[in-house]
């Protein structure tokens, strides 16, 4: 790799909840500041303490997301938004039902687009429309995919339609019970999540602690898609003491 290397902002916190806390105070802050009218999403086990604690301060009446609009990073490919395995469930359920959030303006891409290339471009026309992203919230696949980019994904790439890996799918088996996890999804593109104008990545436990020393310590290539991040000079990660156990020089 020849462009600009940057190294994310690493912190490392005691426990799962401190992640969460930080976190959740970090986009507060934001929001409050108006640096963060436009937020990328993120679904998944990790962020589900944050956005208890984002729709606590909205409740106790701390925090409005009134004003804000939000773009999920992906979506499974046929599942329509009320199936309970849906991204679009997740997030009305742990998001957007419990806030003041103004329902037109969050968006999740269309897991059941009959021509998903017209639906990745409408998606990325839909982020260009509402200003771009200010702040993109992410997790960590085990294999270092971010969004649903997995290894080998270009870092050029934008919302598309994408194969999951098998080892992605028995991670999420769990959201699916007695059901089979999609084969595909849509997402956005590595190069669609390097345009946010900050980053702030969660990972936490011991299953995260190789894809996060890859990230950090390893080569920056798309073998290892959250690297990328290593391209854009505003990341934060906020890791807990076990999913930061492999990294050379933890912050
Ligand atoms: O937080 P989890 O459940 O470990 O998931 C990590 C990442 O994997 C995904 O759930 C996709 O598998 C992403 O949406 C998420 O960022």
């Amino acid at each position: 790799m020849s462009e600009l290397l940057f190294q994310p902002r690493l912190q490392v916190l005691a426990s799962q909840e401190d992640v969460a806390r930080q976190a959740a105070a970090l986009l507060e802050a934001r929001i409050r500041q108006g640096a963060a009218r436009v937020l990328g999403l993120a679904t998944g086990r990790t962020p589900l303490r944050v956005y208890a604690l984002l729709s606590e301060a909205v409740r106790d009446g701390r925090l409005s997301l009134a004003g804000i609009s939000t773009f999920n990073l992906d979506e499974y490919a046929g599942l329509s938004p009320d199936h309970p395995g849906s991204y679009r469930s997740y997030m009305n359920r742990h998001l957007f039902a419990g806030s003041d959030v103004d329902l037109a303006r969050t968006h999740v891409p269309d897991g059941l687009a009959a021509d998903p290339v017209a639906a990745g471009r409408d998606y990325e026309a839909r982020i260009k429309a509402a200003g771009g992203i200010d702040l993109q919230l992410l997790g960590i696949g085990q294999n270092g995919h971010i969004g649903f980019n997995e290894p080998g994904s270009p870092f050029d790439s934008r919302t598309r339609m994408v194969p999951l890996a098998a080892s992605t799918r028995a991670a999420n088996a769990g959201d699916f019970p007695g059901g089979t996890v999609p084969e595909r999804a849509i997402t956005m593109g590595i190069g669609t999540i390097l345009e946010a104008r900050e980053i702030v990545l969660l990972a936490c436990g011991p299953a995260k602690a190789e894809a996060v020393a890859a990230m950090i310590d390893g080569p920056v290539g798309p073998a290892c898609p959250a690297s990328a991040l290593r391209l854009h000079p505003r990341v934060t990660v906020l890791c807990d003491a076990e999913a930061a156990a492999r990294v050379a020089r933890p912050g």
